[in-house]
């Protein structure tokens, strides 16, 4: 199911403070797209925007190219799993799937011995085959998460909306969920938008990221262009650990104020003045003291997390994270003292990228 989203500005109920800033968002049938932002930003208000759970004071919102108001059945097209979706605890797996199946009006509700295939059939793709049976209160939270996905998937929706479902699962029964709902959204051919707080998983499981701030998109893109194009500092700031330069950009290099800090070349036709290079942990490097005409810094070596050895740099007013991977496991960094170098950044000015 695709989704169409045009220029949509929800405000705070009797109030004129807006929730969503004129938003427009266009979801084709089958993308995975993450809405990331920091709290507060309207992730989930557009969610329940696109559910129909709220109505918005002005612009539109088409499913498969229909006004939403007009589609008849809506709710059975769109799954929903809310973080901490309660099932209920009363019922067996089996009926907590089957519910949406079995309040359907009598002359759409498929037969007793078709719902129960059905479930047989959620309980497969869930990975519990012998859970039907059993209360939500003997599931582990990653099982109860994968319930309330075959519970939101049951009536067989185009459209699934999940707002952190696995907020509250460890990281590590995160990640192997998160890989798992991945290869459902393709062997089904779902259209997915996910909230989440985390980055990673988002750029992990998502095709496309939009970024929220304050009501309004500020970016969508996909993982790679974010990365590389992210549009302005907070973007790069929100998607991971970044440093920011302040300096000077004249004849086709970047002269950072502080100490310790090399200058670089941008491209020529990037025009002078005063500018933010921003970069990752990973895009510095350190230069030997011995190789440089420039003013060194203390280092200190912080030892070696996911392949990386993690150092810090000491300039005058601040530290500066420097991630440098690491092969060997031994310390490549000899020397206690040395030269920022950085191979890869990005240039803003106020704010907004410029290069
Ligand atoms: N019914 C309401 N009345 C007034 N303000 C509201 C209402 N619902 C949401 N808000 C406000 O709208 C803003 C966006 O809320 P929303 O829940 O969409 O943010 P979010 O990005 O999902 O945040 P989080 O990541 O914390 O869940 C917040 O400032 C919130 O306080």
């Amino acid at each position: 199911m695709s989704v169409l989203i045009q220029n949509l500005v929800r405000c705070a109920p009797g109030t004129r403070k807006r929730l969503l800033n004129d938003v427009s968002l266009d979801v084709p049938t089958g993308a995975f797209v993450a809405l990331v932002g920091p709290s507060g930003a309207g992730k989930t208000t557009l969610l329940r925007a696109i559910a129909g759970l709220d109505t918005c004071e002005s612009g539109s919102l088409l499913l498969d190219g229909q006004k939403v108001e007009n589609m008849q059945d809506r709710a059975r097209k769109i799954g929903f799993v809310f973080q901490n979706y309660a099932l209920f605890p009363h019922m067996t797996v089996a009926r907590n799937i089957s519910f949406g199946l079995d309040v359907q009006p009598r002359a759409m509700r498929p037969s007793q011995g078709k719902i129960a295939a059905r479930v047989q059939e959620l309980l497969d793709l869930m990975q519990l085959p012998d859970m039907g049976k059993a209360y939500p209160a003997r599931l582990s939270g990653g099982q109860r998460q994968r319930v309330a996905l075959a519970r939101a998937l049951a009536t067989g929706p185009g459209l699934l909306l999940l707002d952190e479902p696995f907020g509250a699962l460890d990281p590590i029964v995160r990640r192997t969920i998160r890989s798992w709902l991945r290869s459902l959204h393709d062997r089904l051919g779902l259209t997915t938008i996910l909230v989440t707080h985390d980055q990673e998983e988002a750029l992990e499981v998502a095709d496309r990221i939009v970024v929220m701030q304050q009501g309004s998109i500020m970016q969508d893109a996909s993982p790679e262009e974010l990365d590389k194009e992210p549009a302005t500092a907070f973007v790069m700031e929100f998607l991971g650990e970044s440093a920011t330069f302040r300096g000077v950009v004249q004849d086709g290099w970047f002269t950072p104020e502080e100490d310790g800090v090399l200058p670089f070349a941008v491209a020529a036709e990037i025009a002078p003045g005063p500018a933010d290079a921003m970069i990752r942990p990973f895009e510095i490097t350190i230069a030997s003291a011995d190789l440089v005409q420039a003013q060194t810094v203390p280092i200190s070596s912080q030892g070696v997390r996911n392949g990386y050895r993690h150092y810090l740099a000491r300039l005058k007013d601040r530290t500066i994270a420097v991630h440098i991977p690491d092969y060997t496991g031994e310390n490549v960094l000899s020397e206690s003292n040395g030269v920022l170098d950085i191979s890869r950044a990005r240039l803003f000015r106020d704010g907004k990228r410029y290069s």
